[in-house]
């Protein structure tokens, strides 16, 4: 079996298989299947490709020295391993652009969904996204969402080609953990108990991107998430 063969069979798998049992993710973690529709993901698909123009270009952050394989764009607030700043200080010191008013509402819709309470959604004020896009080859290793100060839910869009997300536990990056097939609109949340469980993307599957949603290729995957930090801190 050649690589191409096996892609394209991880490809079909992962086209196939939404009519399972959801997954059980534990308390505080839900995902919504085909959440944005095909209109809302060209748009934000459009979005994206205005953000990477600048003023900060998307780049790949470096990890202990190591260029990450997902390169990443940020609203509100730019991140890099392992902070927050206004100025994008390891790319070329510009100030970020700010965290749209579509993007909050966005969000509080997504937690009405998630299940949320009214007041939590009210009270839901993210104010930096993570924007990253992730080729063929690209990954993302086990890790904690953890640089924000405030524990308020993450929002997750995905958006192009499928990947495979690993949803662990609280304590490490082992077992037990569920690999769930995020596709293009799908919607993920973490919070309350599960706001600080590893995560990560063990593959992208190439070739699985629906026509509609406006990516050719690669893989889309915004996060939302609430900082904390109050807005004159640098
Ligand atoms: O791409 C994903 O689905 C997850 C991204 C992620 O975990 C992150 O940006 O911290
Ligand atoms: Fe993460």
């Amino acid at each position: 079996m050649t690589v191409d063969d096996a892609d394209e069979r991880g490809a079909m798998m992962t086209l196939f298989d939404l009519g399972g049992e959801p997954a059980d993710l534990g308390p505080g973690a839900t995902h919504v299947p085909n959440w944005l529709t095909s209109d809302q993901q060209r748009w934000i698909v459009e979005q994206f490709t205005a953000w990477t123009r600048g003023p900060v270009p998307i780049r790949a952050a470096t990890v202990r020295g190591h260029a990450m394989s997902v390169r990443t764009v940020c609203l509100g607030w730019h991140w890099r391993p392992y902070r927050y700043t206004r100025r994008a200080t390891d790319v070329n010191n510009a100030p970020v652009l700010p965290f749209p008013d579509w993007m909050v509402r966005l969000g509080r819709r997504a937690l009405t969904d998630a299940g949320y309470r009214p007041a939590q959604v009210e009270a839901y004020t993210p104010d930096v996204a993570l924007v990253n896009l992730y080729d063929a080859a690209a990954r993302m290793g086990m890790h904690q969402d953890k640089d924000e100060r405030s524990l308020a839910p993450v929002v997750s869009l995905s958006i192009g080609d499928a990947c495979t997300f690993r949803f662990g536990n609280t304590e490490n990056r082992s077992r037990p953990y569920t690999d769930i097939p995020l596709h293009s609109g799908d919607l993920f949340v973490f919070g309350g108990p599960a706001r600080l469980a590893f995560h990560g993307v063990t593959r992208v599957h190439p070739h699985t991107a629906p026509p509609e949603c406006g990516l050719d290729s690669g893989r889309i995957n915004i996060t939302m998430r609430t900082t904390g930090f109050n807005a004159r801190e640098d």
